[in-house]
C-alpha cells in the first residue's frame, strides 16, 4: 500500500454532544480506533482537534460559547487538559504514544518557527506518535489567530507536505445550501477547482450546532489553502471515521477537492500559506504580465500604489490594477521608500533615496503566484528543508 501523511480535522460540534456540550464519546473513541489502525498500516498520522473551548464550557457548567477573548481564553485552559487526558487515556488503551503540539498563527508566520515546527512534526511521525494539534487559544493574541482549526489544519497538511486533509464534521458532505435549513441542498462529491463553487453559487452558512465556529466557510477556505499546497482535501462525517480507510480505497464518500499543481519549493509554499501580509502594491499590466508569464523579478517601475506601513522584508500582496491579487512576496524596501520610488526607472532609485537596497523590490526568489503558486517558473532549491 502507498503509504502517506494524512492529516485528520475533528470539529466541536462532532466531539460533544450539542444539548449538553459533554463529550461525544463513542465517536472520539471510534477516531482513535480508525487513526491508530492508519498508523498501524504505516501512514504517518497528524489529528487537528478542536474542543478545548467546548470542553472546558461543559467543565464549568456554561450554557453557550463566552463571548469575551479573555473570558475564551480561560475556558480554553480548562479544556485543553480534558481533552488531552481523554485522547491518552483512549489512545493508550490501543498502546498508541501521541503528543501534544499547540500553535499560534505567529509560530507559522516567521520563517524559523515554521522551519523549526516541521522538523519537529518530522520527529515526531518519524518516531510513530500522533501528534494532536490545537490552537494555543490561551496565549493566541487576536491579529496572529489562526481563529478556526479548518484553517489551522490546512496549513499544518501544507507545512508537512500531506497527502490528504480529512475536515471531519458533523454533515456527510458539502451541499449547495445548509441541509439543515434547505431540504432542497444539493450534494456537492467533487470540486476539481474551488471557481466550480462561485458557479454553483454554493451558499455556506453559519455553524450547524451552539458550539462549532465557522460553518462551511472555513472548511472551503482550508480546502483553498490545502488544495493549493498539492493537498487532496475531504469534507466527510465523523459519525463513520472508517470511511477514512475506505476513501483512502478509492471509495467516493464525501466531498473531494481535487489538489492543485503546487511549488515544490517549501520557502515558497511558506510564503503562500503562512505569512501575514503587511501591505498591497497595485501594478501596472505591464507588471502582471511579467510576474505572472514571465516569472520575473518586480522592478519600482510597475508599481502603481502602495498600501498599507511595512518593513524591508515584510510580506506584501500584489494586486492588478482591479485589485485582484497576482502574487505574494517579501520587499526589499520600506512602504514609504517605495511611494518615493514608486513608477521609477531602477536606476534612478540612488538619486531618490540617496542609496539603493537592490534593483528589484521583490526578487522572483521571494515572489510566489497566488492561486496556483505552481505557474511561476521553478527555482533552483536552496531551501533548508529540502
Ligand atoms: N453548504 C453547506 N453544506 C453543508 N453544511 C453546511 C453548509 N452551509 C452550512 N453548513 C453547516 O455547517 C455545519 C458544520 O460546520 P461547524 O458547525 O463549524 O462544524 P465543525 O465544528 O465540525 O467545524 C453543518 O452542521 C451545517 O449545518
Ligand atoms: N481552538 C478551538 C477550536 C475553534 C474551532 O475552529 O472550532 P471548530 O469549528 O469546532 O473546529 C477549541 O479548541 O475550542
Amino acid at each position: 500500500m502507498n503509504l502517506q501523511t494524512l492529516v485528520v480535522k475533528i470539529g466541536t460540534s462532532s466531539l460533544t454532544q450539542n444539548s449538553t456540550g459533554n463529550l461525544a464519546i463513542a465517536t472520539i473513541a471510534a477516531l482513535v480506533e480508525t487513526l491508530t489502525a492508519l498508523r498501524h498500516q504505516g501512514h504517518r498520522v497528524i489529528l487537528v482537534s478542536s474542543g478545548a473551548v467546548g470542553v472546558g464550557c461543559a467543565r464549568l457548567g456554561l450554557k453557550e460559547r463566552p463571548r469575551t477573548i479573555a473570558l475564551k481564553q480561560a475556558v480554553a485552559a480548562v479544556g485543553q487538559g480534558r481533552l488531552m487526558r481523554v485522547y491518552d487515556d483512549l489512545f493508550t488503551t490501543l498502546q498508541q504514544p501521541i503528543a501534544q503540539v499547540l500553535l499560534t498563527r505567529s509560530d507559522l508566520v516567521q520563517r524559523s518557527r515554521y522551519v523549526n515546527a516541521y522538523n519537529t512534526f518530522q520527529e515526531l511521525l518519524r518516531l510513530g506518535v500522533i501528534p494532536i494539534v490545537n490552537e494555543n487559544d490561551t496565549v493566541a493574541i487576536e491579529e496572529l489567530k489562526f481563529g478556526d482549526n479548518d484553517t489551522l489544519s490546512a496549513m499544518v497538511a501544507s507545512l508537512v507536505e500531506a497527502e490528504w486533509l480529512f475536515l471531519m464534521t458533523d454533515v456527510d458532505r458539502l451541499y449547495s445550501a445548509d441541509p439543515r435549513s434547505n431540504p432542497d441542498a444539493q450534494p456537492i462529491t467533487l470540486v476539481q477547482h474551488l471557481d466550480e463553487l462561485r458557479q454553483l453559487q454554493v451558499e455556506t452558512g453559519g455553524s450547524g450546532s451552539n458550539w462549532g465556529t465557522g460553518g462551511m466557510m472555513t472548511k472551503i477556505e482550508a480546502a483553498r489553502i490545502a488544495t493549493s499546497a498539492g493537498v487532496r482535501t475531504v469534507i466527510t462525517s465523523s459519525q463513520s471515521p472508517r470511511n477514512l480507510e475506505k476513501i483512502l480505497q478509492g471509495e467516493a464518500i464525501g466531498t473531494h477537492f481535487a489538489p492543485q499543481k503546487s511549488t515544490s519549493n517549501a520557502r515558497k509554499r511558506w510564503l503562500a500559506n503562512a505569512v501575514i501580509p503587511s501591505g498591497k502594491l497595485y501594478l501596472d499590466e505591464g507588471a502582471v504580465r511579467a510576474i505572472c508569464q514571465g516569472g520575473k523579478s518586480l522592478l519600482a517601475a510597475g508599481i502603481l500604489e502602495v498600501f498599507g506601513e511595512f518593513e524591508p522584508s515584510d510580506a506584501v500582496q500584489l494586486c492588478d490594477r482591479s485589485g485582484r491579487e497576482i502574487a505574494r512576496g517579501l520587499v526589499n524596501y520600506s512602504s514609504d521608500e517605495l511611494d518615493r520610488i514608486r513608477g521609477r526607472k531602477s536606476d534612478e532609485i540612488p538619486e531618490i533615496l540617496g542609496y539603493i537596497v537592490a534593483d528589484t523590490v521583490i526578487h522572483r526568489d521571494n515572489l510566489v503566484l497566488s492561486g496556483s503558486s505552481s505557474d511561476a517558473p521553478e527555482l533552483n532549491n536552496t531551501d533548508p528543508l529540502h
